[in-house]
């Protein structure tokens, strides 16, 4: 899948990063003389991001290639994502450079805020293949994407968007600013006419979304958040009792107040004054950890946005997988991020332990235990763990993880494993019991002989004698008295 992207600001920016951190390659045309720095930083802070975010080991970043122009950019792309600025003549230039150069059934998709389908086709050689694929910012961790202009190009861009983690949705009749924007563009007016009639600053105005309904829209939207306000008697009994304020003078509606010199003066300062003390990337910084612990709340609870992440997790998981060749198996390679080296300048210790338990979960996957098998209720836990420290990690490095089954019962299976440097030392084991459960009924169950049929194949490969310290605890270190 080759994948380009034309402009690279904030919202091409997120797009880049989404598609590197999944292990894509990205070609990138942006003619800005800055566009190699913007890009980077916007990388750095999603990496982090996408560091805390996930559990699941991420896939090897794609790279950045960059293209002197639209022609290169494009040349034999699947998949072109356009995010210029948001003026129709510039983006119809850019779809006629596009269709120039791109193949035939390369599909164009537009991060457009406000323009339809129709209007951005105007005048295209393909025009059924040109759509709206309009993200939400930080694109890198947003999950949705509204995707207009239907047709068997929406079904293909809904595939690819939805393997990166997002969540395409596709709208069923083109509207100016689709959906998310002209819900978004009602809240703006009225916020700018509540600055505007001094009722409130900008900072009350966040403090009452953010301490109040925000929270409960990142979790249940607008109608299930009403559908619980009406109390028992639900929906019905919310619009009998709401209903009626639509038409109280609470709103104002379509009219729209004038952004002159004055509104803007008062707003940026506002804005400066309750916000200047960061800087934007300190900002973005701030808004990724918190979204990310909002996510991680969601994905405990199986709920809304955190679906997508965990689902994106078992993509992860599974891709892992390739058909070992050899024994011990090769299921899992880590690369060492930055974020995971501590005060002693080398990986911190329970990385170690990150590594070790993906590699488990590599071979969950392999005999089949995975995200399908899981979801019938039962699953593997791990009971014990023994791990060896022994040698230093630098940020940077790719690990490997060799995994032997040293044992197995009905119920039970031991494994161990080296995690390797490039050069073939090893730098650390492990050594793990793991018991199959059926987390319904909070017990452990014998495996089915799916399972235990590709544990024994296996384990029929594992003819080498166990490693000397495999079964041993921590050596014993003698106690001030009992030396002396
Ligand atoms: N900023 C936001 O919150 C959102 C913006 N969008 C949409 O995304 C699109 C881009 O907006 P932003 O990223 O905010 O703008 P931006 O101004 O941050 O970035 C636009 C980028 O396009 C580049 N560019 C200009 N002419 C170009 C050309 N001929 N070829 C290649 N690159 C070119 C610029 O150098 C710049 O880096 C717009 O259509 C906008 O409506 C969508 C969702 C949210
Ligand atoms: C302000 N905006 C219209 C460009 C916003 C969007 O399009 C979506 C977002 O991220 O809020």
């Amino acid at each position: 899948m080759k994948i380009a992207a034309i402009g690279g600001g904030v919202i091409g920016g997120g797009w880049i990063a989404r598609f590197i951190l999944s292990g894509h390659d990205v070609t990138v045309h942006d003619p800005h003389p800055e566009a190699g720095r913007i890009i980077g930083e916007v990388l750095e802070n999603a990496g982090r991001a996408w560091q805390n975010l996930f559990q699941a080991p991420l896939p090897e970043p794609g790279k950045i290639i960059w293209a002197k122009d639209i022609a290169e950019a494009v040349s034999g792309a699947d998949f072109i994502q356009e995010s210029v600025p948001e003026r129709l003549d510039l983006k119809h230039r850019i779809f006629a450079e596009i269709e120039a150069a791109a193949p035939e059934r390369a599909i164009i998709g537009s991060s457009t805020s406000g323009f339809k389908p129709s209007e951005l086709r105007e005048g295209a050689k393909h025009p059924e293949r040109i759509l709206v694929a309009h993200p939400f910012n930080p694109v890198y961790l947003l999950p949705v994407v509204e995707i207009v202009g239907g047709g068997e190009a929406a079904e293909r861009a809904c595939t690819l968007l939805a393997s990166v983690g997002m969540k395409p949705v596709q709208i069923a009749r083109e509207i100016d600013a689709h959906i998310g924007d002209r819900l978004l563009e009602a809240v703006w007016r009225e916020a700018l006419w509540l600055v505007k009639d001094g009722i409130a600053t900008t900072e009350e105005i966040d403090d009452i979304i953010r301490h109040g309904f925000g929270l409960r829209w990142a979790q249940m939207g607008l109608f299930e958040t009403y559908r619980i306000a009406g109390g028992e008697a639900g929906m019905r009994h919310f619009l009998g009792q709401f209903g009626p304020a639509l038409k109280w003078p609470w709103t104002k509606l379509m009219d729209v107040p004038d952004l002159d010199d004055a509104l803007i003066d008062r707003i940026a300062s506002q804005s400066d004054a309750q916000s200047g003390a960061h800087s934007i990337r300190e900002l973005e910084r701030i808004r990724d950890d918190n979204l990310v612990g909002m996510f991680q709340a969601l994905k405990a609870n199986d709920w809304g946005a955190g679906r997508s992440i965990r689902e994106m997790e078992d993509r992860f998981y599974a891709r892992e997988v390739k058909q070992p060749e050899s024994y011990p198996l090769r299921l899992h390679q880590a690369r060492v991020h930055g974020g995971w080296v501590d005060y002693n300048g080398h990986m911190t210790e329970f990385r170690y332990l990150q590594v070790l338990g993906d590699a488990t979960d590599a071979f969950l996957i392999h005999i089949g235990l995975d995200a399908d098998y899981r979801a019938g209720g039962c699953s593997a836990y791990t009971v014990e763990t023994h791990i060896r420290h022994l040698a230093e990690v630098k940020a940077g490095e790719l690990l490997s993880v060799e995994t032997r089954l040293l044992g197995h019962d009905e119920k039970r299976f031991r494994l161990h494993h080296d995690i390797l440097r490039a050069d073939g030392s090893v730098v650390a084991t492990g050594e793990h019991m793991l018991l199959h459960v059926d987390g319904d009924a909070g017990r452990s169950t014998a495996m089915p002989e799916t399972l235990l049929a590709g544990l024994r194949r296996i384990a029929e490969l594992d003819d080498a004698p166990h490693p000397d310290h495999a079964g041993a605890g921590i050596r014993q270190v003698h106690h001030k008295e009992a030396a002396s």
